[in-house]
């Protein structure tokens, strides 16, 4: 630090306006009136989520299941069926940039969770200079230092872009964010991952009509879910239209993405594998964005594989640093850092401690829900996670159409299952469902297992008809009895 820079004091900093970074701040202003609290950005107000991240995401998914419903249309007796390829990519990408820059909007939102807090928000590139200091830097190159009594890193986490693969950086890939402000449709879009992120959009292009191809280095796509699952998600995508290379590594890509690109590689058992495309979507996972902010000068240790090292209650090594989301390595969720925001906001005010929850964070639920068509939703353990546990367990499966709200639905509507495990207590041990709208199945099935109740709980209730809901008493009347 230069000596005419002159240190400003907080009570509180977040570096980075993420989920859990932003909820810290707002949340300590609102609760200590006199504090000084600011939340540090360089780039997205709010974080990912509403800016380049789930909600964009999930609105241009919607935006495609129209295209792809109203090419159905006259199985909805409307006198006309939409060719998806006339899709104005345009106007998707304005309604989306509507959700987060219209009036009344996302990043309006924030702005008035900032004006009602009285939090501070300071824009700029943050980074440690020294312990719980960070020297900011505007975008015009204005210098200020923020020391805080505590300090929230909130840096997120960005896409990887696998430097192994010869010419990949170098033919200027998209990314989930330069895919989704995309006003134009790929002739063949080729997206390298087949896990959350590559899996979603690879169906919403196809149904904007780009010919699309996945590739995963794995043997399946989603390679932590069960197989039955996996298979048939995988079978509902491929009648899409949707192609998958699997076991497939890819050694080298020439030419641009934009243009023309050539994807060279080959498959486990040695086959070799060529693609021409015309654009390149990464979805290969994810890096923290811990690499530039200072960790060393902070006294912030970090793990192996570059996130911040926390514990139970996400605080750092260095005294007074907390680090939470994606950048601590918590599951890449949104819902998930904001748990990491309650454990900070409830360890800083004495209602949690070592003592009362040792496993506050290592012990929580982690639902989550995949927005492909049809959706996938889980909690718990896998069945091939319990297999390999050697837990005994018994299973409840239906096919999806067994919920009869999937009856009075569109085409496609009917397809998927739902799959229960219970344990010898009968206490439910993991919940995966593949059905249109099930992500809003979890919370009653969460809550069961979070309160231990026994599965029996669930069949008796009386749910109504028909809701997608009801058929969780069906389900869970087809586990076998306890022999
Ligand atoms: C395409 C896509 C779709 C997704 N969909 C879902 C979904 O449907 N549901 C779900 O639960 N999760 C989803 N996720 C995951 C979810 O977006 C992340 O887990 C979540 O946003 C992580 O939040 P965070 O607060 O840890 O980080 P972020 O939201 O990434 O926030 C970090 C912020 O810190 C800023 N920053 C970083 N370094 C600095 C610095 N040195 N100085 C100043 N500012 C800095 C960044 O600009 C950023 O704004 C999705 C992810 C992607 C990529
Ligand atoms: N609906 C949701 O909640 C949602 C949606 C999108 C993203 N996310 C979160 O964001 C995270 C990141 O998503 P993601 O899809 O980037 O990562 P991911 O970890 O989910 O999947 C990456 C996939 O890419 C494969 N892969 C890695 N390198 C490869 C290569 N060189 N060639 C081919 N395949 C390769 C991996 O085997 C893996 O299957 C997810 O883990 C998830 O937590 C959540």
């Amino acid at each position: 630090m230069s000596s005419d820079q002159s240190v400003e004091h907080y009570d509180l900093i977040s570096l980075g306006s993420g989920e859990a970074g932003k909820f810290i701040a707002w949340t300590y202003r609102t609760e200590h009136p006199d504090s000084k609290c600011a939340v540090i950005e360089r780039k997205w107000l709010g974080g990912s989520c509403p800016n380049i991240a789930c909600l964009p995401s999930k609105n241009v998914i919607y935006s495609a299941k129209v295209a792809h419903e109203a090419a159905e249309g006259t199985a909805f007796g409307l006198p006309y069926m939409a060719a998806e390829s006339k899709v104005n990519m345009k106007s998707v990408i304005a309604r989306k940039k509507a959700m987060i820059d219209g009036p009344g909007g996302l990043m309006d939102v924030h702005k008035g969770n900032f004006k009602r807090t009285g939090a501070e928000l300071v824009w700029g590139e943050g980074r440690f200079i020294g312990p719980k200091t960070i020297e900011v830097v505007g975008s015009d190159g204005s210098k200020r230092v923020m020391k805080g009594d505590k300090v929230v890193i909130c840096t997120g986490s960005r896409a990887r872009i696998d430097d192994s693969v010869k010419g990949l950086k170098e033919s200027k890939p998209l990314t989930h964010i330069e895919m989704l402000d995309l006003e134009e449709i790929p002739r063949h879009l080729v997206v390298l991952g087949g896990g959350y992120v590559g899996v979603e959009l690879a169906q919403a292009w196809k149904r904007f009509g780009s010919e699309v191809t996945v590739i995963e280095k794995h043997e399946r796509i989603l390679k932590n879910e069960d197989e039955d699952m996996v298979e048939l998600l995988t079978d509902i995508l491929q009648r899409e239209g949707v192609k998958f290379s699997t076991d497939t590594t890819i050694t080298e890509v020439t030419g641009t993405s934009g243009d023309a690109v050539i994807l060279k590689g080959r498959t486990t058992c040695g086959a070799s594998v060529e693609i021409n495309a015309s654009h390149i979507l990464v979805a290969a996972g994810r890096t923290p964005n811990n690499d530039t902010m200072g960790a060393e000068q902070g006294g912030i240790k970090l793990t192996s594989r570059g996130f911040v090292d926390v514990d139970e209650f996400n605080r750092a090594s260095a005294d007074g640093v907390f680090a939470v989301g994606d950048c601590a390595g918590s599951p890449n969720f949104t819902h998930v850092a904001y748990d990491d925001f309650r454990i900070v906001r409830d360890f800083l005010s004495g209602k949690i401690t070592p003592e009362t929850d040792p496993q506050r964070k290592s012990g929580r639920q982690v639902p989550w829900t995949l927005f492909t068509a049809p959706e996938m939703a889980h909690v718990g353990l896998r069945e091939h996670e319990l297999k390999a546990q050697g837990i005994k367990y018994r299973v409840g499966k239906l096919p999806i159409a067994a919920f009869l709200r999937t009856r009075t639905l569109g085409p496609g509507e009917t397809e998927g299952v739902a799959k229960v495990t219970v344990g010898e207590d009968d206490k439910i041990l993991g919940f995966t469902v593949l059905g249109s709208g099930v992500g809003d199945l979890l919370p009653v099935v969460q809550l069961a297992m979070k309160l231990g109740v026994k599965y029996t709980e669930i069949s008796n209730l009386i749910l109504t008809h028909p809701t997608l809901s009801e058929g969780l008493v069906f389900l869970f009347s087809a586990v076998p009895e306890r022999s």
